[in-house]
């Protein structure tokens, strides 16, 4: 079924980068109506960049296989068409029959693509109706559900090639699938499933993946699905100052605890952070060390039941919680795989066969190691496509093992035209295993990671600059980190991770049979309550004047770096009119675009909490 690519195959238009925006609205792009109402409803001013090119692509029927940035808007993109396409089949038909088929690497993204359709078709409800295959209902219920021939459905691979095999699903009329995040899909070990659904989609259905980034998965799954795809390669013409401003800390194991203190306690970082880490038991081991300075943070994890984690990525999304401290495990089981080629190279090889039409390279087979998904979900993905609103930093406590999963990382933050910041802690190799307890097996090649990722951003033109502490002002303190450090011992944060899952497995429940009937009581649940270690030191919650720098933030940075703003981009003029309007009516001045520095508006009373 695999196909050889020539030069033919791609259309010149659609084969170049696109570098600037043109002023398309959704209303030329010729969506029903309602979608269009559905559009507005969502403050869509304009389409991006990635939805103006692929859209009428996808409403003329093409294949397309679209790479653009972490938070581009890939997922109305493809949603809009599909809707579009259901809406008119429904002109001319009533007969049911499931004609889109969405497969994306998790379950939380699963959710978010279910909710999506919802919004979108908001104004055409009963037209369309759209099924998530990952949640964790009944066999049967399940198999009603699919009986019914649902218009869309979303899923993973794994859970369509079950209920394919299952003859649950149908895809006799499919006309439409998806493969979202397609660079990721494969790495989750969905290789067979992937194989499996292939071999039942029916002749002349359209393919859309869209991806962050060209990878050999993607060529892969192009040569698995595709006819004659249009390939949009977008980068954003981005004005200066926008996107991620991107900043790395050098710094010893145990300092990232105390960096991490530091920027927490003394809010260095304005807004909601996400904060990545290696491993389970570090979700746990950094929560309870920050809890012991009063600061709260919630956790994500693989092993938490999927509706906490959903609730936990909603409440953030309504700002109920500023810190989410994840655990990126995919890396930890083994899926960035050394030999494997990153994107960077990728896309070089992608670029040349454009060009000269010869075979794409053999992509490798997904190793064997990604299969080992332990005894945690292997359907979780928190850096991958998670729709995380607002968020102004995130902080790469614990570095990612590839530029690849780095990408993903940070495309959390800076979504839909925002700016927002990424730090990440290197660990020297020198400093490596020199802090037994707050050592981590992934930090052993940070260094070279980080050369990665800094060639990786350059060809995209991103610098990644030091964020410069002042250690000499950190080091005040230090005494009270190592307090903290004794006090998060191994069984305490083994007991934290017990008590947690437990927690959470039991709201879980009562989430699911309660919050069907009650939806709006959700906000009673939080995740961000305290673990409470063994040792309670109480004092550790204020930091007295004395250990404070005289000149306030400034002085722990050197004041020049560390700007983290939420600011919207042209899309959003008419919001940021009305704002200055209503300021101006306020007698205050906003939305002139000023930015606030958080490193320079310390303010010292405020300090003591
Ligand atoms: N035209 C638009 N105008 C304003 N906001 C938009 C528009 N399209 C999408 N958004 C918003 O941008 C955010 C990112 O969109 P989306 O999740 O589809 O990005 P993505 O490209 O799929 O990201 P990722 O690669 O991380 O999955 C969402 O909050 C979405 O509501």
């Amino acid at each position: 079924m695999k196909r050889k690519l020539n030069a033919d195959d791609v259309p010149a238009p659609a084969a170049e980068v696109v570098e600037t925006k043109e002023e398309i609205t959704f209303a030329s792009l010729g969506l029903d109506s309602r979608l269009l109402q559905g559009i507005a409803k969502q403050n869509f001013q304009s389409p991006t960049l990635v939805q103006s090119k692929a859209i009428p692509l996808a409403l003329e029927g093409r294949d397309v296989l679209a790479r653009a940035k972490t938070g581009s808007g890939k997922t109305a993109a493809y949603l809009l068409p599909i809707i579009n396409s259901v809406l008119k089949r429904k002109q001319t038909s009533s007969a049911p029959c499931t004609s889109a088929l969405i497969l994306v690497p998790t379950r939380e993204l699963a959710e978010q693509v279910t909710k999506a359709v919802e919004s979108f078709a908001a104004f055409c409800a009963k037209d369309v109706r759209a099924i998530n295959l990952t949640q964790r209902v009944s066999d049967a219920v399940q198999r009603s559900l699919l009986a019914d021939s649902p218009d869309i459905v979303i899923a993973t691979p794994a859970r369509a090639s079950l209920n394919i095999n299952t003859s649950a699903l149908s895809l006799e009329h499919l006309a439409h699938l998806v493969i979202d995040e397609a660079d990721l899909v494969l790495s989750y070990g969905y290789d067979e499933d992937l194989q499996n659904v292939a071999k039942v989609m029916p002749k002349g259905v359209q393919t859309v993946l869209m991806s962050a980034t060209l990878t050999s998965e993607v060529e892969t799954l192009k040569g698995l699905f595709c006819r004659n795809p249009a390939v949009l390669k977008l980068e954003e013409a981005e004005d200066e100052g926008e996107g991620v401003s991107q900043y790395v800390v050098k710094c010893a194991e145990d300092e990232k605890f105390l960096l991490a203190y530091v920027i927490f306690k003394l809010k260095l970082i304005k807004g909601k952070c996400i904060i990545f880490v290696g491993d389970i038991d570090r979700c746990y081991r950094l929560k309870l060390f920050l809890e012991q300075f009063g600061t709260r943070s919630c956790i994500l994890n693989s092993e938490l039941p999927v509706n906490s984690r959903i609730h936990v990525v909603e409440e953030f999304n309504k700002n109920v919680y500023d810190i989410i401290i994840a655990s990126d495990e995919h890396e930890v089981l083994g899926d960035e795989d050394e030999s494997k080629p990153e994107s960077d190279d990728v896309e070089d090889i992608v670029d040349e066969e454009n060009e000269d039409g010869e075979a794409k390279p053999a992509a490798p087979e997904p190793s064997k190691k990604k299969r080992k998904t332990a005894k945690k979900d292997k359907e979780y993905g928190v850096s991958r496509g998670i729709d995380f609103k607002n968020v102004a930093c995130v902080l790469n406590f614990d570095l990612p093992t590839s530029s690849k999963s780095y990408t993903h990382r940070i495309g959390r933050t800076a979504r839909a035209g925002q700016t927002g910041m990424a730090i990440s802690f290197v660990v020297p190799a020198e400093l490596y295993r020199k802090h037994k307890p707050t050592s981590i097996d992934s930090a052993k090649d940070d260094e070279k990671v980080l050369a990665k990722i800094v060639r990786h951003q350059a060809k995209t033109g991103k610098e990644v600059n030091p964020y410069n502490f002042d250690m000499k002002q950190v080091d005040a303190f230090r005494y009270r980190m190592g307090d903290a450090l004794r006090a998060v011992t191994r069984i305490a944060v083994r007991e934290a991770r017990t008590r947690e899952l437990r927690q959470e497995l039991m709201k879980s429940e009562k989430l699911k049979r309660h919050f069907e009937e009650n939806p709006g009581d959700l906000h009673h649940l939080r995740h961000d309550g305290e673990l409470r270690p063994a040792r309670v030191q109480s004092h550790l919650k204020h930091v007295p004047e004395y250990l404070l720098p005289r000149e306030g933030k400034t002085g722990i940075t050197g004041g020049n770096v560390g700007f983290v703003g939420i600011k919207k981009t042209t899309e959003n003029r008419i919001r940021k009119a009305r704002m200055a309007n209503k300021a101006k009516g306020r007698g205050k001045k906003l939305g002139g675009g000023r930015k606030l520095d958080p490193l320079k508006t310390f303010n010292a009373k405020g300090r003591g909490k």
